[in-house]
């Protein structure tokens, strides 16, 4: 039977797998981020003209921020919207953010560039969301949903609580979500199982 999780049980394997076998964070971050990738390339291989990465400041904004170069190195037209708080900004996601910009991949914090978004990437939580979403992340949710373009939501659709599938205040609607390792248990039940949209389990990092 296909392995269900919880945030903290993914979050303690993660550990295991980063201070026990000792495969770095950045090196997860970056398998996570081919895998996203990989999936935008394969099932949305007409939408690279404008892809909004809207990323968040934890690691979820991190893989974002990968997958924004890894795109734009194949060549996509890539825009980051920075939706975090830079001062709140995890170790790796200041690491991705320092190569974003070796590689001058635009910035903005200008919610109206997903307006002619031909691809969405949502990277704003994942499973470290412990609360309600409010204020500007709640308008920038309505304007991910209200696009046309197609959205891919890396590990969890944001806003979709990890264990329960509930909506936490607001949640992105993903076409496709790319999850990682293994399947969580708010995407499988609630409004999460809709919300995720086609569910892609990215299991193949040969960790854990
Ligand atoms: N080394 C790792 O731990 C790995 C993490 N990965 C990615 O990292 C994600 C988890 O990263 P994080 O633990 O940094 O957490 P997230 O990036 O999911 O969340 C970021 C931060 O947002 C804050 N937050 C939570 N709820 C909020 C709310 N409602 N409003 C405003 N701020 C809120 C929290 O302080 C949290 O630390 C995974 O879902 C996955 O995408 C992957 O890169 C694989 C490796
Ligand atoms: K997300």
């Amino acid at each position: 039977m296909e392995k269900l999780v919880t945030a903290s049980q993914m979050k303690q394997l993660d550990a295991h797998t980063i201070n026990e076998i000792g495969i770095p964070s950045l090196v997860l971050m970056e398998r996570a981020a081919l895998a996203v990738r990989d999936e935008i390339l394969t099932a949305f291989p007409l939408n690279q003209a404008n892809v909004v990465v809207v990323a968040g400041s934890g690691n979820n904004g991190g893989d974002g921020l990968a997958v924004a170069r890894l795109l734009t190195i194949a060549g996509s037209h890539v825009t980051i919207l920075n939706a975090g708080n830079p001062h709140h900004a995890s170790e790796e996601h200041q690491t991705q953010e320092k190569i974003c910009q070796y590689y001058q991949i635009a910035e903005t914090t200008d919610l109206s560039v997903l307006k002619d978004a031909t691809l969405i990437v949502d990277a704003i939580f994942g499973i470290g969301i412990d609360r309600d979403v409010k204020g500007h992340y709640v308008e920038i949710i309505k304007a991910i949903n209200d696009s046309k373009a197609p959205v891919v939501a890396v590990d969890m659709p944001s806003g979709i609580n990890t264990d329960t599938g509930d909506v936490m205040g607001s949640a992105v609607r993903a076409t496709t979500t790319v999850t990682f390792a293994y399947n969580k248990v708010g995407l499988t039940k609630g409004a999460g199982e809709q919300y995720a949209g086609r569910l892609v389990i990215a299991n193949d990092m040969g960790t854990y």
